[in-house]
């Protein structure tokens, strides 16, 4: 059992000390906003009643063991006493996150791994001299008690035994890590979700088609046979001809990266950041957030009991 400190409770924050509580670790989650630390426990007890019941939480596991297992502090040096490994998810940021990093310097363990759950950032540049042989990049995907993914990634002066030290604790959680040889801005999945995300923003800023037929496009279109295929496996399906036609033809011509969305930010301007906030591209009629989670999660629970049952053509648990 590791002692863990996650900095930020947020979206990925509260989800992540949920994982590793869950995985057998010692948690301990601070954030600096009083309500985003106090919201938290609602919403990792909601988390772990929807896995209990879909009998994906540790026998028993019950919101007393999660009270004991994670504990709130709203000082940051009382979150990473002890702390073997620091997970970092604070707000994607970097002059925020290079603040945190110094004041971690100061009262962090001396040999804690310090891992980043940036989804972007080239964080390493931003940290203190003295903890480059321990910092790495650990990326999780939301909700990360679901969504197995992890990219892991070291910088220039990552000591290989911290990257192997956190690749065997998320595999040993029943996690699916990727270490990356170099870090790239996005790893693998994130980079193919920022080409769709320009791609969808430029749609919707030129008025081609709206959210909701947007979505649609995907969930008929591209996402059935994602799981079953992958991107390669499909193109092997499409036939490679074909793919060498669509380069040569180059009848497709990606956005320009302009770095912001006329569509995007009316509706952040509005008020609408998401499901926190009842509202996003979609309104979320007001609902709770942690019943928009626990609703989200029964189904991506129920699609990926399916999905094991499937099996995959693709990828690297391929049974083709
Ligand atoms: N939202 C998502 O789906 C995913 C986000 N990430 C990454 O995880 C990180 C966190 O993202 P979210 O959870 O979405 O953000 P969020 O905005 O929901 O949560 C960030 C939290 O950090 C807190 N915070 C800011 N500065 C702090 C500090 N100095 N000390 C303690 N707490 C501080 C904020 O109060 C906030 O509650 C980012 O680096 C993001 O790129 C990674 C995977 C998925
Ligand atoms: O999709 C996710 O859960 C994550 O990979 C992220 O890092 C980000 O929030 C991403 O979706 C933003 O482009």
């Amino acid at each position: 059992m590791a002692r863990v400190a996650v900095l930020g409770a947020g979206t990925m924050g509260h989800a992540l000390a949920l994982v590793f509580a869950l995985g057998g670790h010692s948690v301990r989650l601070t954030d600096n906003s009083r309500e985003t630390l106090a919201r938290a426990q609602g919403l990792m007890e909601t988390a772990l009643a929807t896995l209990a019941a879909a009998g994906e939480a540790p026998e028993g596991w019950t919101s007393a063991h999660l009270a004991q297992a994670v504990t709130r502090h709203e000082a940051l040096a009382d979150c990473v006493d002890g702390a073997d490994l620091i997970v970092e998810a604070i707000v994607e940021n970097p002059d925020a996150k290079r603040t945190l990093y110094a004041q971690l310097d100061a009262v962090a363990p001396a040999g804690a791994i310090i891992a980043s759950n940036t989804s972007y950032l080239d964080i390493f540049p931003l940290m203190p001299a003295a903890r480059q042989r321990t910092t790495l990049i650990a990326h999780w995907y939301t909700p990360p008690y679901l969504v197995d993914l992890v990219d892991i990634v070291g910088g220039p002066e990552t000591d290989p035994a911290a990257i192997e030290t956190v690749r065997a604790m998320v595999a040993a959680m029943g996690k699916q890590p990727i270490v990356m040889r170099k870090f790239v801005p996005g790893y693998i999945a994130n980079r193919l979700q920022s080409a769709i995300g320009l791609e969808v923003q430029q749609l919707l800023d030129d008025g081609v088609a709206t959210p909701e037929e947007i979505d649609a496009a995907i969930i008929h279109g591209i996402a059935l046979r994602l799981p079953i295929l992958g991107v390669l496996a499909k193109a092997d399906f499409t036939g490679l001809p074909m793919m060498q036609h669509a380069l040569r033809n180059r009848m497709y011509t990606p956005p320009p990266v302009r770095g912001r969305s006329e569509s995007l930010d009316a509706l952040v301007t509005a008020g609408r950041t998401g499901v926190m906030s009842g509202a996003g591209f979609y309104d979320w009629g007001g609902k709770d957030p942690a019943a928009l989670f626990e609703e989200r999660d029964r189904r991506l629970l129920a699609l990926r009991k399916a999905l094991r049952e499937i099996g995959t053509m693709a990828g690297l648990e391929r049974d083709a």
